[in-house]
């Protein structure tokens, strides 16, 4: 062995300016301290609304001290994938890659082939690839497409790799690449890929019996089997044994494999944990891989490297036999220049989840993270555990496919898992709408590490929600299930302890307790604005000393807040955008994930699992592209934001009619704080009187949503008033 064979795998660098942060951070506690004092100093007795606000400001302090326990030490890693190749080319380990899909209709069979297309495109041996593709939704269509698939990658797999193209998905390949850069053979290939989008049917009477002469697995759906009650079907649709299973120029095809999974009306299924468990099971009989793979079908891969990567991880002969899992950060690439939703995790994914990382290892947060199989299955970490890479132990199938399908059905089927582990210690973790976290904290509490990593081409591009409600709604089942966890025997402060360094319990109870941050967040938008329009004060006169250590935590948390913003990439109306966001989550999703997690504990509703749609009306999607905030449905959630919009125009009106028209400068001076907060609400708000009053497209806030939220916030002002 030479010198160079000891070099490591990666090596992580910890976040520079840290002594910077750490002035700061010591000074905004300097400054709440003395908010805490004047509270303390300044209380009139029996005032209510004044010990609630000062305890929405404990609130914020402590879960402002828990960001700042996530900021304190983010690293980053880099890869050497050259070393990698050039000690361990012939012994990499093989990969099993699931996608899971759910819908045919909300998740395009084109959108899930083309992320299917990309990782069948990984730069890594073929013969070491085996694609398992989940399909919830057991729709025909879905396995049409999924056929197509494996004759285009034919084609596709030796163009990619001919021309070392990014990225490997057709349709974001051909978004990109308007014009040809390698002309014939260029054109043929998109030619290959439309022909194969206009065979594909999108509805089920479009596929005619002669389509589905062309494969026997159409055979595996019964009559009047539905998405909700079929049969295990599995289909193994590309066979590497197979001598024809080659790409034009010869070369092994990665393996693809079609599952659905038995469902039927009396057994729950378990959403994506369900489905990513039946994978599991099959892939072990078919290919039974050490490393796997989870993409969702919206999720392509952007980096064909991203293998080698997790591998330098896995590998690395100092740290690799600790590490359980590699997560990328999800990146999206429908994402408008200012992201009116503020959907993409920017400052979490640069900034936080590195910080989770030093603290102890990163979460687990689904699509784009690299698993060992072992550990994904409950194995717990020991000081002698060591992996033995050159022990080659791909399983060699010997059975025949007829007889393998046969085996991985009963493996799929619903009473397959009945008095076993799974869900429990073994797989994904049942009964919690982020069964990813859960699993991850779980695997890390086995005494397993994890690594975050982020390179500069981004790992994955997904598909964000498009639509204000969507994004409500993904953002609730997120902290649903985060807060689940949390009062669950889960919980980290608890759990983990002994088991995960303390500050990694404490960091985790930043994602765990973002449904509690509702509260104060609705105290502090609903409630000055009430006690302006009595006159009641709640903070200093602009005047009196006292006032300067509020300002200074307000502006010092904001500006902090926007330098993050803008120096990972953000623009400056896309961190407006992103404050706008961020009250709506707390005034909505939190609060609405609060009450079904109580509900949920006293046994009054079920979990569940609402997927996100994948597609979008022409109007609205212009509209999005537009970044016009999309309202055009009822949801109580709009009544919500609606109605605190409307009672903080309404207080600050009139604050502004006492300081102009009646020229009243004492009052302006003790209510001054209250009419610059309400103030910021109504400038934020914009968007939401835009769509009560303004608007006549599709998409403003229905009639019946601007009648209810201005009647209660009428009531609720003069409430005030009298
Ligand atoms: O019954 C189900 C429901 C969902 N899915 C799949 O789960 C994935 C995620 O669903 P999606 O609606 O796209 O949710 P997102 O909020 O975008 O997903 C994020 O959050 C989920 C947990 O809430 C994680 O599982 C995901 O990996 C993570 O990307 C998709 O591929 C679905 O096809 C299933 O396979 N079966
Ligand atoms: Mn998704």
């Amino acid at each position: 062995m030479g010198e160079a064979d000891h070099l490591p795998l990666f090596e992580s660098k910890a976040a520079k300016g840290r002594v910077l942060f750490k002035l700061y951070a010591a000074s905004m506690v300097m400054g709440m301290c003395l908010i805490f004092a004047f509270r303390a100093i300044h209380a009139p007795s029996g005032r209510y609304s004044w010990i609630g606000l000062s305890m929405a400001e404990v609130w914020f302090t402590l879960y402002w001290l828990i960001t700042q326990l996530v900021r304190w030490n983010p690293v980053h890693h880099y890869t050497f994938k050259q070393r990698l190749s050039h000690r361990y080319e012939k012994v990499l380990p093989g990969v099993d890659i699931f996608v899971c899909t759910a819908d045919p209709v909300i998740e395009p069979p084109l959108m899930v082939i083309n992320t299917v297309l990309s990782a069948m495109a990984y730069d890594y041996p073929p013969e070491k690839l085996n694609i398992y593709v989940s399909d919830d939704g057991g729709s025909e269509l879905m396995f049409y497409a999924l056929l197509e698939a494996s004759r285009f990658s034919k084609y596709w797999i030796p163009f990619c790799k001919r021309y070392k193209i990014e990225p490997r998905s057709p349709s974001a390949y051909f978004a990109q690449h308007h014009v040809s850069p390698i002309t014939n053979e260029w054109s043929s290939i998109k030619n290959k890929y439309e022909e194969m989008k206009k065979r594909i049917p999108t509805k089920l009477e479009e596929l005619t019996q002669e389509l589905k002469n062309e494969h026997r697995g159409f055979q595996e759906w019964e009559v009047g089997s539905s998405k909700h009650n079929h049969q295990a079907i599995v289909q193994i649709l590309i066979d590497q044994r197979d001598p024809i299973a080659v790409d034009t120029q010869g070369n092994t095809l990665p393996a693809l494999v079609y599952v659905a999974r038995e469902k039927r009306p009396e057994w729950h299924h378990n959403f994506k944990a369900g489905a990513m468990n039946a994978l599991i099971r099959v892939s072990s009989q078919i290919s039974n891989n050490r490393i796997i793979l989870n993409m969702d079908c919206d999720m392509y891969s952007n980096n064909s490297e991203s293998i080698r990567d997790a591998m330098c991880f896995f590998m690395d002969e100092q740290k690799g036999h600790r590490i359980a899992f590699v997560q990328f950060p999800q990146n999206f690439d429908n994402l408008t220049t200012n992201d009116v939703y503020s959907n993409s995790l920017r400052v979490i994914n640069a900034v936080e989840i590195g910080g989770l990382d030093s603290n102890g290892g990163c979460l687990y947060i689904g699509s784009g993270c690299f698993h060992r199989r072992d550990t994904l299955c409950g194995r717990s970490y020991s000081k002698d555990t060591r992996f033995d890479w050159d022990k080659e132990n791909q399983k060699t199938m010997i059975e025949g496919i007829d007889v393998l399908e046969k085996a991985c059905k009963i493996l799929a089927s619903c009473t397959y898992e009945q008095m076993t582990q799974w869900g429990k210690e073994m797989g994904l973790k049942y009964g919690c709408a982020v069964e990813d976290v859960i699993t991850g904290l779980a695997i890390k509490c086995r005494g397993w590490r994890s690594v975050h990593f982020n390179p500069e081409r981004k790992g994955f591009m997904g598909l964000a929600p498009t639509t204000l409600l969507q994004t409500l709604i993904q953002t609730k089942r997120w902290a649903e299930g985060d807060f689940q966890i949390f009062l669950s025997k889960y919980c980290p402060l608890i759990y983990g302890h002994g088991r995960i360094p303390l500050k990694l319990q404490i960091s985790y109870c930043c994602y765990l307790l973002w449904a509690l941050n509702c509260w104060a967040t609705l105290y502090y938008v609903a409630v000055p604005s009430y006690c302006l329009l009595r006159g009641i004060s709640l903070f200093p006169k602009l005047s009196s000393y006292w006032f300067l250590p509020f300002a200074y935590v307000f502006v010092g948390k904001y500006a902090y807040s926007f330098g993050e913003f803008y120096w990972t990439g953000g623009t400056v109306k896309g961190w407006w955008n992103d404050q706008r966001m961020w009250l709506y989550r707390r005034l909505t999703s939190y609060l609405f994930a609060f009450s079904d997690v109580v509900l949920k504990s006293m046994g009054f509703t079920n979990t569940n699992f609402i997927i996100t749609s994948k597609v979008a009306d022409e109007d609205a999607s212009q509209r999005y592209n537009r970044e016009i905030m999309e309202f055009g449905a009822t949801s109580p959630m709009f009544n919500i934001l609606s109605t605190l919009a409307l009672v903080n125009l309404f207080s600050f009106l009139k604050g502004v009619k006492w300081v102009i028209v009646d020229s009243n400068t004492n009052c302006f001076s003790e209510l001054a704080a209250q009419m610059i907060l309400c103030g910021l609400i109504v400038l934020i708000n914009l968007p939401i009187y835009q769509g009560l009053f303004f608007r006549k497209d599709k998409g403003r806030m229905p009639s019946s949503v601007t009648y209810q939220s201005t009647i209660l916030a009428i009531l609720y002002c003069t409430l005030a008033s009298t």
